[in-house]
Parts: C-alpha cells; structure tokens; sequence
C-alpha cells in the first residue's frame, strides 16, 4: 500500500489550536474511547470481524474510527487500534476475550524479557500507519486524527500481568525486586513507542495521545524512578526524530490516569497537553499548574453520563467554568462505558460547543 502524504486541508483545527496554547472559536471536545463498544454499529461491526481483524485491515480500522464522526459533532477522530498491538508485535500472544478484555495467556517471565528486542518491532505495526493514512483521506479535511500509544508502565503491566489486575502487584514486584531487568524492559518498550509514534505521524497522524493507564497504581518515588525519565525521552526523541526526517512537529498529550501525586512533573516533560481523570478537582489542577505552559484535557467522570439530561448539563456547566477559559480540551476523565447512553455523549458535546463562559 503506497504511503499518501498529499493530504487533505484541515477544516477544524479547534483541538490544535488549543494544544498550543491559541483560542479556538470555541472549546473542543473528543471522547477518549470514542469509537468503541457503546456504538451499536461497531457491535454489529464485532459480529462479523474479530478485535485484531479490524486493527490490522486498515478499511475496518478506518471505518471504525469514522463512526462517533458520523454521528456527532466531535473535534478529533482516534484512530482505531489498541495499546496491547505493542506487546503483539514484539512476540506475544494477545487474545480479546468477550466480557474479560485483553488476555495474554504467556505473561512476560525475566528470562524472556532478556531476549526482547525493540529492533524492527515498530516496523510490524506499519499496519497501522496505513489504516492512519487512509483514514486521513477519508477524513477530507473535517477534524485531525489522533495516533496513539500505551506508555510503558502501562504496557509492561499488561505483558506481566498477563492482562488487566485489580493491583498490578506482579508488575510492581518488578519494579522492587528487579530493578534493573525492568529497566531494560521499559527501555525497550520506550525505544519502540518512540519508533511507532514517529512512525504514526509520518504516515498522518495531527496529533499523538501517550495512555499511561496505571499510573494510578504507583506513586511519586516509583513513578519519578520508572515512568518520568522515559516520557521524556519519549516527548524529545519523537521531535527530535521528526526533525531528522524532516517532518512537522505535532502536538503530544499525555494522560497519566490517577497520575495526582505528581501532576507538577508531568507538566514538565514536553507534551503540550495533559490529560486529567476525574479524581481531581479542575480548580485544584489549574492552581497547581498555573505556571505551566500546558493545556489541560478531560475530566468529566465516564459515570456521569448516566444522570439525567439536566444533572449532566450541570456537571459539564460546572466543569467548564471550573477549568476556565483558554488552554482546554473537554473530554472524559477516562475511556467511555461500553453502556453508556449514546444520547448523553450528544448532551455532552452540544453543552460544550454551545458554552460562552
Ligand atoms: C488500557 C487500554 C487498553 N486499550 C486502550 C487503553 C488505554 C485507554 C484506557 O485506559 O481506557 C486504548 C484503546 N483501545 C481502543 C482504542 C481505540 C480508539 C478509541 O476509540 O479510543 C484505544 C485508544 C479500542 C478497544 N480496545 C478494546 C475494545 C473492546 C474490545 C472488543 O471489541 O471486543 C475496543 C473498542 C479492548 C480492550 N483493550 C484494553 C482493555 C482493558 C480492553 C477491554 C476493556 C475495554 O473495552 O475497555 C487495553
């Protein structure tokens, strides 16, 4: 498939604009997990396709990612993939199993952690930049589209773990007992991310999201050890690479979700936007940030899309005016609920359009 760069002009570039600190004519909106499993046309799609299927036929993957696009005004599209397509690539084996998630029935053992190689492994994920390019086109124009990657405390959690855990307790053990072979591991997750990231905006991505998912798992002093240096890195060495290859910069945003305990220093590592879960008041993040040159994104809680219409224009009202304006994204505090009511993400994305604050 030939790599098509003669893209389309940007008609919305609401959500850029307030990435890098401009105004936009009015405050942006995307949900995190936007083309997924609350839309009965992506289950109806499931039926006929597997997970990895759609991810890896860049059609499917397009045709997903256009579907929240079809049906409300959004800011951005999010191409569609997973965070997990990292540890596939680099070897092992990821089932998504219906009502668990992601299972990966060999975990990651010190031994065949030493034999991992970041060599080569962002170059099997081209499939994604090809749905990425393609998705680009048929976007004509109407809103960026986002790239993506788990960060690697999030990826190696899952690759110890064997899939999701209500502690991370094995991963962590890593983290205390063998310090420096999870070093090296999340050395090599970083490598490839960086590669994958570049590798993404060169094929069209407009801006690239870093999920640290489990960042509420650790705190201060493992996530200064383990998480920060390699963010980073990871925020450099994309740019820098970008610059080798004589590609435009886009816009970074890192979401490190329960990441409270150290919101200062994540504003601090060369990502235009930082990402907010619902835990933390806005007032609090503004005050504590109000030095920084960050926008914020987020934090409306995924739950309260189930009020009532009235109580949900409230809550979006009342975070609105809390996060002030300028320097904000609207989106969840985290992914949506697979039931949640489609109606209430119309609620959410007219309330956040129509508001003048
Ligand atoms: C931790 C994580 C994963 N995947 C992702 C994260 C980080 C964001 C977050 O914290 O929510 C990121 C992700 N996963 C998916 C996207 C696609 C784009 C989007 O709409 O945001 C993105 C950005 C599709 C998906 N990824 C998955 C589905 C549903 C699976 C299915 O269709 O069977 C979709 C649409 C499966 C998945 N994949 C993962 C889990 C835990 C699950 C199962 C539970 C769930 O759905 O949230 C790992």
């Amino acid at each position: 498939m030939a790599l098509n760069r003669n893209f389309p002009a940007l008609k919305n570039d609401r959500i850029l604009k307030a990435a890098l600190g401009e105004k936009p004519d009015k405050t942006p909106i995307w949900v995190m997990r936007q083309a997924g499993r609350y839309l009965p046309e992506f289950l109806q799609y499931r039926k006929e396709h597997s997970f990895f299927e759609i991810c890896q036929n860049p059609e499917h993957a397009s045709e997903v990612t256009l579907m929240p696009l079809r049906r409300f005004e959004l800011d951005a599209a999010i191409i569609f993939s997973d965070i997990l397509v990292i540890p596939q690539a680099l070897g092992m084996e990821v089932e998504m199993r219906a009502g668990v998630g992601p299972v990966l029935p060999e975990p990651l053992t010190l031994d065949k952690a030493a034999t991992l190689s970041a060599n080569g492994t962002a170059q099997k994920l081209e499939y994604v930049g090809h749905a990425i390019n393609l998705t680009r086109h048929k976007l004509e124009g109407k809103v960026p589209l986002f790239g993506f990657s788990g960060a690697p405390w999030t990826l190696m959690g899952y690759m110890i773990e064997g899939g999701g855990s209500k502690t991370y307790s094995k991963a962590k053990k890593w983290l205390y007992a063998f310090p420096e072979e999870s070093h090296a591991l999340i050395n090599t997750l970083t490598e490839v991310i960086i590669d994958y990231l570049v590798m993404q905006i060169e094929y069209g991505a407009q801006i690239v999201q870093i999920f640290d998912s489990n960042a509420e798992y650790l705190n201060k002093q493992l996530y200064a050890t383990f998480c920060l240096p390699y963010l980073k890195r990871i925020s450099q060495d994309v740019r820098t690479k970008l610059k080798e290859k004589n590609l435009q910069e886009v816009p970074m945003v890192l979401f490190a979700k329960g990441g409270w305990y150290c919101l200062e220093e994540l504003a601090d590592l060369g990502y235009e936007v930082l990402g907010i879960d619902w835990t933390v008041e806005p007032k609090f993040v503004r005050n504590i940030l109000k030095n920084k040159n960050i926008t914020i994104q987020g934090n409306l809680d995924p739950s309260a899309l189930y009020a009532s219409k009235a109580d949900l224009e409230n809550y979006i009202k009342t975070m609105l005016e809390e996060f002030g304006n300028g320097r904000y994204i609207a989106n969840l505090g985290h992914g949506i609920y697979p039931d949640a009511p489609i109606d209430s993400v119309q609620t959410f994305v007219d309330t956040v359009h129509n508001f003048d604050g």
